[in-house]
């Protein structure tokens, strides 16, 4: 067994809403645990209890029943000025800053420590300096934060969460309104500061691709109010992933770990060899035609791509018959009219 010692601990936790006739339960029976160095993306459907779930562990809203522990110490027994020295949260609501520049915000992330309007010391003005370049914002720290784009106000906000200096970052969809360029690069720069700095990061995302490559551990919120906590991989393969999302519709596909939003239509079944990223292309082009995809041998249309210096072919054999071609739509256009 590791000595590690977590720094977040629930223990059969109920999360929800409680009003004083009605109780309603979103998720119970939580026993999670994060680790120093840990980036664990929380994921589940709309209205599944993502938001319920940061906000209890946060201390926003009361835990129904059970106990949370954020590092040795019980959070219900925390005063909200220790609790900011051990735990940020980043919400995705912009922020009143006023006219505040993006040094100022980053800079209230010390006010756990300074006091408001406290005076910084040597070892503030560090934390600052660091957190701006963990947070690659070098370049934004004079500008208004009302004048930034949701983008870089994102990762402004995770600057001042690390100017915060917790042992816990909490971030509540920290990829929403960002473009895939900018949504890969914060994954990444997430993934790599629990790996630098030894920090546990929490997030909500509806980013699943992205969840599934940089997460060590992933929180399913399922559809029956479970939660399964685990190595992405082994949640895909044991289709505790897909459950997660299960809709009619559309499927996940092991092979290539992403959602399929295509049915198989059509009888006649298709194998693909070769190049693997040819072959990748090929099927996704087949399955949105409505193709059925098998190893089998014994497929009625047996494709080949391959790749040299002098291009890119497809070879095709059914019926005893043989033909080549240069691109994926004509050999779409010569299967479709074959299976006719
Ligand atoms: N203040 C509230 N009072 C009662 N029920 C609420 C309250 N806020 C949210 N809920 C309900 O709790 C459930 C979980 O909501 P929550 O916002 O945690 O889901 P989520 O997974 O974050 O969803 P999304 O992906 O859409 O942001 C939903 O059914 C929602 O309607």
């Amino acid at each position: 067994m590791s000595d590690v010692k977590p720094f977040l601990v629930t223990k059969d936790l109920s999360i929800g809403y409680k009003t004083k006739r009605t109780e309603r339960i979103i998720s119970k029976h939580l026993n999670l645990t994060l680790l120093p160095g840990q980036l664990v993306c929380l994921l589940g459907s709309n209205g599944s209890g993502k938001s319920t779930l940061m906000r209890t562990i946060a201390g926003l809203q009361p835990a129904l029943e059970g106990t949370v522990y954020i590092g040795q110490q019980l959070l219900s027994g925390l005063k909200s000025a220790q609790l900011a020295q051990t735990l940020s949260l980043v919400l995705t609501e912009r922020i009143e800053a006023g006219n505040l520049t993006a040094l100022e915000v980053i800079t209230l992330g010390r006010t756990p420590y300074t006091g408001w309007l406290g005076a910084l010391s040597e070892i503030d003005h560090k934390k600052i300096e660091e957190a701006i370049l963990l947070a690659n914002v070098e370049n934004l720290v004079n500008r208004k934060i009302h004048q930034l784009s949701d983008g870089e106000r994102q990762k402004v906000m995770l600057a001042r969460a690390l100017a915060q200096d917790t042992e816990l970052i909490l971030l509540d969809e920290p990829t929403a309104h960002l473009d895939l360029p900018n949504r890969v690069e914060m994954m990444r720069l997430l993934h790599n500061l629990a790996r630098q700095t030894g920090k546990a990061i929490l997030l909500s995302t509806h980013e699943l691709d992205l969840a599934l490559q940089a997460a060590d551990i992933l929180w399913l919120m399922q559809q029956n109010g479970k939660l399964v906590a685990g190595v992405p991989e082994d949640l895909v393969l044991n289709g505790a992933f897909e459950a997660a999302f299960e809709k009619n519709g559309f499927f996940f596909d092991k092979s290539s770990g992403t959602f399929n939003i295509y049915q198989d239509v059509c009888t006649h079944s298709i194998s693909i060899a070769g190049d693997p990223v040819l072959a990748f292309w090929t099927r996704r082009a087949l399955q949105r035609e409505g193709f059925g995809l098998t190893d089998d041998m014994n497929a009625t249309f047996k494709v080949r791509c391959d790749r040299d210096a002098a291009g890119t072919t497809w070879q095709m054999e059914w019926q005893q018959k043989n033909a080549k071609y240069f691109t994926i739509a004509e050999l779409v256009a010569a299967i479709k009219l074959a299976a006719k």
